[in-house]
């Protein structure tokens, strides 16, 4: 869908206004601002308003859907006399109005604004609707699935003051959503308790029990059941400043977050109560909004600090756990409408934080995003509701409650709240269910629909053919290997020739037939067969095409996503915003950081690159789409016309048969073709676990390197089982690592026992020189000397040719022990814990303690070339046998710096 200049430009406002509403004093907090996603939103045509409209109340979300997520929308009771002007109107009970200010309409320089604007939702709610309304509208549906064992939550959004919480808790005499799903649940759990009960002991019902309303809650009351009942347990916490705390059990500690190996999140530590009945619930929900962060506001008297999570779950009766989970968000608010400083502000902060976190998810969800990549991790909420937008792998029922304020000074809050909301209701939650990716789906799904139009036309075929025969003395054989059992004619390959069947007196009896006539027709089916079947492959190739590129992509958007988590902003946002403007690299950036902006620069091209391709596929796709549509058309006119033209019943019969072999033949292609993409698809997600585990690991390796050389540098004493840890660890690495070639070399174990160990990586064997070159510089004597403690300092860099897949590190070493510090420089393709581990096992270099230098400074046109030692390993590894060069030198000189070394002699060594 592409989008008019007006209609982007009225994006970027919306956006704008979206991000302004949100983000509070940023520099104040000296907290990151999340950048907004551009998103296409339509723009409707709006009917005239000239009478401030009658709004309706009392309409309900019939069965609401399980595939999306279900957006309602409640406008709050207006207060004429604080504002006399509304700007939200609710136009009907789909369809709400944000109307513009009216001197807007003259401000010529915002034009793109002058119109209202219409939103539409699953339902509105105007003022006029009370509790009951508002409970039946949107959550009574979802009781009975929860207690059948469904997931289902509801979600209270809206801007500070616009009547969330009075929703969703309500008052003492107006009881809100939360009291009220839970008394259904009760009744709902014992209705199906009675149920149950009634059918496994029948007997009870006869006798006495006829005259009984026919009531299943009626029989309940009269005949208590045996059977065991659903029981409703409870827990409700609330995030407050990013903090989890447990309104059941207000004083204990902060809780924590905890993940499990699928992925689920759960709260360690957080108190569930068996509730038995309504009046105990009521009981348990005043003590925890007794307990939770509430403060007076300039925008609202009682505003909740902090987002409400109430989960009721249903057990029991051999049924699958259901659970409702209600959330009451905290309400979206601005610095300047709120006046809140200091503590209220810093919650203000967070509260933005934490739902531009959400609306992030949100966005990327409704673009359909994989549910893999999108980060649900930005803040507490979130990661609590993952589940709850994902469906968590089961099916799942949500219903936000978007809540607006009608008045004309809420106008931009009500603004961003429909926003907000119509962004939501575009995630597809079975789309967000399904962490396969898109492409893959497609191409699966084009040849589900291309077999059973196949297995449609073959079953037609096959009757049209059974009435012929039925019609007829004549049997044709069938094929044994013919899976569908249809009627085989054995084929000549030579289309224009008469189909040869074995009876041979019918086909003295085909043969009077007008063969011209016939083959004729009988060659415009088959082309017209033959047009569909390249179509079909064209299309196939094309989503397969399109699957590669979809995994490509998916490759790519991992580096984005790095790169997004380092600096919590979109990527886009970034290079189309500020920051691109003067560069997204920084010549003061570390060596990761650069490393990490150019691959993100690399994946932003590649992606860009894909876009393109992708775009160019779709629209040969459509090509194929078309083609394939005209054959079959054209086909369909072709075989009424032989009905028509050809008198002989043989000869149609013969084509069916044909036809319906070629069809046959078509449909097994199809099979296998999609059990190969099957495969295919198998082996790139595998591949891409596979690469995902592999930098893990890389990071873990880098984790433990760092490590170690911090605790080497500061002379910490381990715990034995840490050191044993270790050992073990040092142990696997050689196992895996170590090349029979050198042996050489010490194992760690023995030349690092005195010693702390530095790591040395996967790649030991492979990169390690038996035999590296040591030189000395006598005339850099004033060289940074290292801690009296660690007299050897080591420092390193890894020089990346660039477009080689060669590296060469340079590995600086002072020597204190004598009066004038010497300057080493071993030059060795291997990692800097290999020059370590070899000096270590040199008889001098055991009795020295290492530790590397901050990076040094390098011209900046070497700098992007630049890493350290403990980074990112190289991104093309050298060829063992292309490996040992020394780092390239003017008479003994690095181009790159001046600490130019003369060989370390064995003599240095040996002390
Ligand atoms: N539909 C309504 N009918 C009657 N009163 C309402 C309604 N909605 C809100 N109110 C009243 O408006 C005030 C503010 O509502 P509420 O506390 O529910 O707002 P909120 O959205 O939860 O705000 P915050 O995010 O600051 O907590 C309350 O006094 C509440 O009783």
């Amino acid at each position: 869908m592409t989008m008019t200049p007006q209609e982007e430009d009225e994006l970027e406002n919306e956006e704008d206004d979206l991000r302004d509403m949100l983000i509070t004093d940023q520099d104040q907090l000296d907290l990151e601002p999340v950048e907004f996603e551009q998103v296409q939103i339509p723009v409707p045509i709006l009917p005239k308003v000239e009478e401030p409209l009658k709004a309706k109340g009392g309409k309900k979300i019939d069965n609401p859907p399980e595939d999306r997520l279900v957006v309602a929308v409640r406008l709050r009771p207006h207060d004429d006399r604080k504002d006399a002007r509304r700007s939200v109107y609710a136009l009907d009970d789909k369809t709400v109005v944000v109307r513009e200010k009216d001197n807007v309409r003259t401000d010529i320089l915002r034009q793109k604004r002058v119109s209202d604007r219409q939103y539409e939702f699953d339902l509105v709610l105007d003022e006029d609707a009370n509790q009951e309304e508002v409970y039946e509208g949107t959550t009574r549906a979802l009781v009975e699935k929860v207690v059948r064992g469904g997931n289902a939550t509801v979600l209270a959004y809206g801007a500070t003051g616009a009547g969330k919480t009075y929703t969703m808790v309500g008052t003492a005499e107006e009881p809100g959503v939360m009291v009220r799903a839970l008394d259904d649940l009760f009744k709902e759990a014992a209705v199906l308790d009675g149920e149950t009960a009634a059918e496994k002991f029948p007997e009870e019902k006869d006798g006495s029990e006829s005259d009984l309303s026919s009531s299943p809650l009626s029989r309940r009351r009269k005949k208590p059941s045996p059977a065991p009942k659903r029981q409703v347990t409870m827990s409700y916490l609330e995030v407050y400043n990013e903090k989890i705390k447990d309104l059941l059990n207000p004083s204990a500690q902060q809780l924590e977050l905890r993940e499990d190996s699928s992925g689920g999140v759960r709260v360690s530590g957080l108190s569930e109560v068996f509730a038995q009945s309504t009046e105990e619930v009521l009981k348990l929900l005043q003590r925890g909004n007794k307990a939770r962060s509430v403060e007076p506001t300039a925008a609202n008297k009682t505003s909740s600090r902090s987002h409400a999570m109430l989960q009721v779950s249903v057990v029991g009766n051999g049924e699958p756990e259901g659970r409702l989970l209600m959330v009451d968000l905290a309400g979206s608010e601005r610095a300047s409408q709120t006046q809140n400083r200091g503590k209220r502000l810093q919650e203000g902060a967070h509260i933005n934080l934490s739902l531009l976190a959400l609306g992030n998810c949100i966005t990327a969800l409704a673009r359909g995003g994989d549910v893999r990549h999108i980060n649900f991790r930005d803040s507490k909420l979130t990661r609590l509701l993952k589940g709850a937008l994902t469906g968590g792998g089961s099916k799942l029922s949500c219903v936000m409650i978007a809540h607006v304020a009608p008045g004309s000074v809420h106008r931009e809050e009500s603004r961003t709240t429909l926003l907000y909301a119509e962004r939501a209701a575009r995630i597809s939650l079975a789309a967000a269910q399904n962490s396969r990716p898109a492409g893959y789906m497609a191409a699966q799904a084009t040849i589900r629909a291309e077999k059973k139009r196949l297995r449609a036309e073959i079953e037609m075929m096959r009757a049209r053919l059974d009435v012929e025969r039925s019609n007829s003395d004549e049997v044709i054989p069938s094929n044994n290997n013919n899976s569908n059992n249809i009627p085989t004619p054995r084929i000549h390959h030579q289309s224009h020739h008469p189909v040869m069947i074995r009876n041979q007196p019918r086909m003295m009896h085909m043969q009077q037939v007008p063969n011209d006539e016939l083959s004729d027709i009988k060659e415009q089916i088959l082309a017209s067969f033959r047009d569909q079947m390249r179509a079909r492959r064209r299309l196939l190739e094309v989503d397969s095409q399109l699957l590669g590129l979809g995994m490509l992509s998916d490759r790519y958007n991992l580096t984005l996503r790095r790169w997004e988590t380092k600096h919590g902003q979109l990527y886009k946002a970034a290079r189309l915003g500020r920051s691109a403007k003067k560069s997204l690299t920084d010549p003061e950036d570390s060596d990761y950081t650069t490393q990490l902006e150019e691959e993100a620069q690399q994946a932003w091209r590649e992606l860009c690159r894909i876009e393109r391709e992708q775009e160019h596929l779709n629209a040969v796709r459509a090509d194929a789409q078309n083609d394939l549509e005209k054959s079959r058309q054209r086909a369909n006119i072709l075989e009424q016309e032989l009905s028509k033209r050809v008198g002989s019943e043989w000869g149609e019969r013969e084509l069916l048969a044909l036809i319906c072999r070629v069809h046959e033949l078509e449909l097994e292609r199809l099979e296998a073709h999609g059990a190969a993409l099957a495969r295919e698809h198998e082996l790139r997600r595998r591949q891409s676990a596979l690469r995902r585990h592999e930098r893990q690991r890389q990071l873990c390796d880098q984790i433990i390197t760092q490590q170690r050389q911090l605790i080497e540098e500061k002379s910490l004493s381990l715990p034995d089982d840490l050191e044993e840890l270790y050992s073990e660890y040092l142990r696997e690495v050689q196992t895996s690592s170590f090349n029979a070639r050198e042996p050489e070399i010490e194992t760690p174990g023995t030349a690092f026992r005195l010693n702390l160990p530095p790591i040395f990586t996967a790649d030991y064997g492979q990169h390690l020189e038996p035999d590296p070159l040591i030189r000395q510089n006598p005339s850099n004597r004033g060289f940074i000397v290292s801690p009296v403690s660690s007299p050897m300092t080591v420092q390193s860099h890894q020089h990346y040719a660039p477009r080689k897949p060669r590296v060469q590190r340079t590995y600086r070493v002072s020597n204190k022990n004598k009066r004038e510090p010497d300057i080493y420089q071993i030059s060795t393709p291997g990692s800097l814990s290999q020059a370590m581990h070899l000096m270590a096992s040199s008889p001098r270099g055991q009795h020295m303690s290492m530790s590397p230098l901050p990076p040094i400074k390098l011209p900046t046109s070497a700098k992007s070339h630049q890493h350290t030692a403990f980074g990112h390993p190289p991104p093309c590894p050298p060829k063992p046998s292309r490996l040992p060069r020394p780092v390239a030198t003017h008479g003994g000189r690095s181009r790159r710096n001046s600490l130019m070394p003369r060989s370390l002699s064995d003599e240095d060594l040996r002390d």
